[in-house]
């Protein structure tokens, strides 16, 4: 059953799902409703996708302004990322923070973000494929980013395959952000 581990970032857990193997692979579960409502996580998910990436591309900083805003997670289905999550709450103890988490099909390891957190990776084999479930729809007009270069991380790649738009979001000492940390929304 899935277990959570909180993160230095509020809101922000690594879902621990159970790897089931068996001569013929595996079965990993990545969403069990009891169980997060058990573990105090959002169910309200509304749109869910995935996408796959050579080794060496960066996908990111990405999230959805007001009233788009969403809360994410994330599971890597095929290969190995290097997730990685910015904190952009003002009033948030971990703002500006970044964290990077291995996310694998063989470590079952997933991600939660809460609302106000930006998210991206960079994909450290081919083909490496990621899932994600998010509390809104598609908004294109609030689908934003901050550039992935600018955030107090040490990313293992230096010249990354970026997409146009990844490659011309603000940095993030030049965003001003439109989310306030919740001390009592910090669990979702
Ligand atoms: C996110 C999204 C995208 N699109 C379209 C827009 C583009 O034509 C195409 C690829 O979009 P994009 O380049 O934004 O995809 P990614 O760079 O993989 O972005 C995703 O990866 C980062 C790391 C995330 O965390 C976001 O959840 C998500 O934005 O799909 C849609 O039609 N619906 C959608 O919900």
């Amino acid at each position: 059953m899935m277990d959570t581990e909180p993160t230095d970032i509020p809101g922000c857990y690594v879902l621990q799902a159970k790897v089931l193997g068996d001569p013929r692979g595996t079965f990993t579960k990545t969403f069990h409703m009891p169980r997060f409502e058990e573990l105090g996580l959002r169910t309200d998910w509304r749109e869910e996708y995935f996408s796959t990436s050579a080794k060496g591309v960066v996908r990111g900083m990405h999230f959805q302004s007001p009233p788009a805003d969403h809360a994410k997670m994330v599971f890597c289905l095929t290969g190995e990322v290097l997730d990685v999550v910015v904190d952009l709450r003002r009033g948030s103890p971990a703002f500006g923070k970044a964290l990077g988490f291995t996310l694998s099909a063989e470590n079952g390891r997933g991600l939660y973000l809460p609302t106000g957190c930006a998210h991206g990776f960079v994909s450290m084999r081919d083909a490496s494929g990621m899932y994600y479930k998010v509390t809104s729809v598609h908004a294109p007009d609030h689908d934003l980013g901050i550039a992935w270069d600018s955030i107090d991380f040490d990313w293992p790649v230096r010249a990354p395959a970026l997409s146009a738009r990844d490659a011309a979001h603000p940095r993030l000492s030049d965003f001003t952000t439109p989310f306030a940390f919740d001390p009592e929304g910090a669990a979702l």
